[in-house]
């Protein structure tokens, strides 16, 4: 089943076009990999699904993008309900000059949880899925940023999770973290996904074939191919994403 459907999708940042006639469906609770060399609109692409290009000055998007069959750019969509509902983890570990326990109940909050039993559940029910509880549970109060920057970044998807999203946009959450750290989140990952829809810009090709089951190849602001990831490292069908999977290029 698609959970994303995104069909003639076109992006400029001014007059320059970072994506070109983007077609490419997310499977619903899969791990969707973006792979690509560096400036391939892999994130511009991200970022779409979530409308986080709407920050930028002089973005213009055409095309057609449904959330469950709901067109995300139309002119009467919550912007704050959909990033909600696609929440985003990123590259860095940000997380707020807060203790653990305002990082994740913060979000909440916001959005009008007061109750103290009800954000003390959320916050454990998050990091808990976050597969951070354990190395937590004494240390709420503490600050996040005394963490680890492997612990920083499940603190900033326990943070997403929160949220109670349906969709998980990760844009190279691992490439600040070593290589302990980053299986951990591989791990959560693969386990996140019985519950979530997840989209990762990767730079590392294994990272893409361990843990998605689906990934899309970019190259200079066009999808190449995209297919079972078995099938793109294995037989892939256009020559451009063989020369790229076997580091001819990029
Ligand atoms: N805010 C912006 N304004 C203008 N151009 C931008 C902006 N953000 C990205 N671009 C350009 O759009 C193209 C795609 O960038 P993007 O960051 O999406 O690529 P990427 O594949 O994610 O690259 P990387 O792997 O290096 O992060 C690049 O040419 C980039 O310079």
């Amino acid at each position: 089943m698609y959970k994303i459907l995104v069909k003639d999708l076109d992006l400029y940042y001014g007059s320059f076009q970072a994506l070109n006639n983007i077609s490419l469906n997310i499977d619903e609770k899969k791990v969707t990999a973006l792979i690509g060399p560096s400036g391939c609109g892999k994130s511009t692409f991200l970022r779409t699904l979530n409308r986080m290009n709407d920050l930028i000055d002089g973005v213009r998007i055409n095309g057609n993008l449904e959330l469950e069959g709901q067109n995300i750019y139309e002119k009467d969509v919550d912007v704050v309900a959909l990033r909600r509902r696609v929440g985003m983890v990123f590259q860095k570990p940000n997380p707020f000059p807060k203790s653990i326990y305002e990082n994740v109940a913060y979000g909440p909050k916001r959005y009008g949880v007061n109750s103290k039993i009800e954000l003390d559940e959320i916050v454990e029910k998050s990091l808990r899925k976050a597969a951070l509880w354990d190395e937590v549970k004494d240390r709420l109060n503490k600050s996040a940023l005394g963490l680890s920057g492997g612990q920083q970044q499940r603190l900033c998807i326990a943070r997403a999770l929160a949220m109670e999203p349906e969709v998980l946009l990760m844009d190279e959450p691992t490439s600040a973290l070593d290589p302990i750290a980053t299986a951990k989140i591989e791990e959560l990952i693969m386990e996140l996904k019985k519950e979530y829809t997840i989209v990762i810009v990767t730079h590392s090709m294994q990272q893409a074939a361990r843990i998605s089951d689906s990934t899309a190849f970019f190259l200079m602001g066009e999808l190449i191919e995209v297919g079972k990831t078995k099938d793109i490292f294995t037989t892939p069908r256009d020559k451009r994403t063989e020369d790229y999977i076997t580091g001819r290029f990029g």
